[in-house]
């Protein structure tokens, strides 16, 4: 299975450094980990850092990596649309990217379960540009799928979706993780998904990696305090699930 490991990791811009010496345990592909952080933490950034489209100090390795399948895929948050392709073309023009033009059965075949299991087969001939940008993003995730990464970075994949969407999508990416032993890191803001989806968390804050383990060790008050400077608790619901629940400002 693959797993990934960051060795005193930094980036900057120019000479604004974003973050220095992010160091992780190796993280093994099967389950979602969350990156979390507040606004304009590097989370981003350390996305761009691991899928190699920014350099920086440090060594991000990859073991393990299947034949036939790509070590790592970055899906950035919304970039607007390319309205020029429709849906499908959109899709199919991600899987041929870096490889042949030629198209196989196998190839269409993929995109049609992609599109089944994300609920857009009613997509799937409409212009990019003329979706809606919960749409938008459904599109992207079929896009970052469809290239079968062993490493899955998602950047907010859910910020534009509805609440059954949201529960839909993770619940799907976290099946899809076990199942094809994937290594997916998906930055949020919603501190209950990662709770309720996420394995593992890091929290990247102040241009380090503050915390980094399993989420209900990582999530707590005191970290609440200090990261996101909220008054919190951790508290299971009525189902026995743990949620964030918010008093206030520190
Ligand atoms: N291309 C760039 N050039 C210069 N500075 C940048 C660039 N991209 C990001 N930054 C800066 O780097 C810092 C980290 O940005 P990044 O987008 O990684 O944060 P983030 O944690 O993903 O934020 P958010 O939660 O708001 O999406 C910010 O201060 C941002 O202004």
């Amino acid at each position: 299975m693959v797993a990934l490991k960051l060795e005193e990791v930094g980036a900057r811009y120019g000479k604004t450094q974003v973050f220095e010496a992010i160091s992780t345990d190796w993280l093994k592909g099967g389950t979602l980990t969350a990156l979390i952080g507040p606004n304009a933490a590097g989370k981003s950034t350390l996305f761009k850092r691991i899928a190699g489209l920014l350099k920086g100090d440090g060594v991000v390795q990859v073991e393990d990596v299947r034949e036939g399948f790509r070590p790592i895929c970055y899906m950035p948050q919304d970039t607007g649309a390319n309205a020029v392709l429709t849906v499908y073309e959109s899709i199919l023009l991600a899987a041929k990217q870096g490889g042949g033009w030629r198209v196989a059965e196998d190839d269409l075949k993929d995109i049609d379960r992609l599109l089944k299991a994300l609920h857009i087969s009613d997509l799937a001939f409409r212009d990019l540009g003329a979706l809606s940008g919960g749409q938008r993003q459904l599109v992207a995730i079929a896009q970052a799928l469809v290239r079968r990464p062993e490493v899955l970075l998602m950047d907010e994949p859910t910020s534009a979706l509805d609440l059954f969407r949201q529960i839909e999508v993770l619940e799907f990416m976290r099946h899809l993780a076990a199942e094809k032993g994937m290594a997916v890191l998906i930055a949020l803001h919603d501190l209950n998904h990662a709770l309720r989806y996420c394995a593992q968390t890091m929290v990247i804050s102040g241009g380090r990696l503050l915390a980094s383990g399993s989420t209900l060790d990582v999530i707590t008050p005191e970290m609440l305090r200090s990261v996101y400077r909220v008054e919190a608790r951790v508290e299971n619901c009525t189902q026995g699930r743990p949620m964030v629940i918010v008093d206030g400002t520190a």
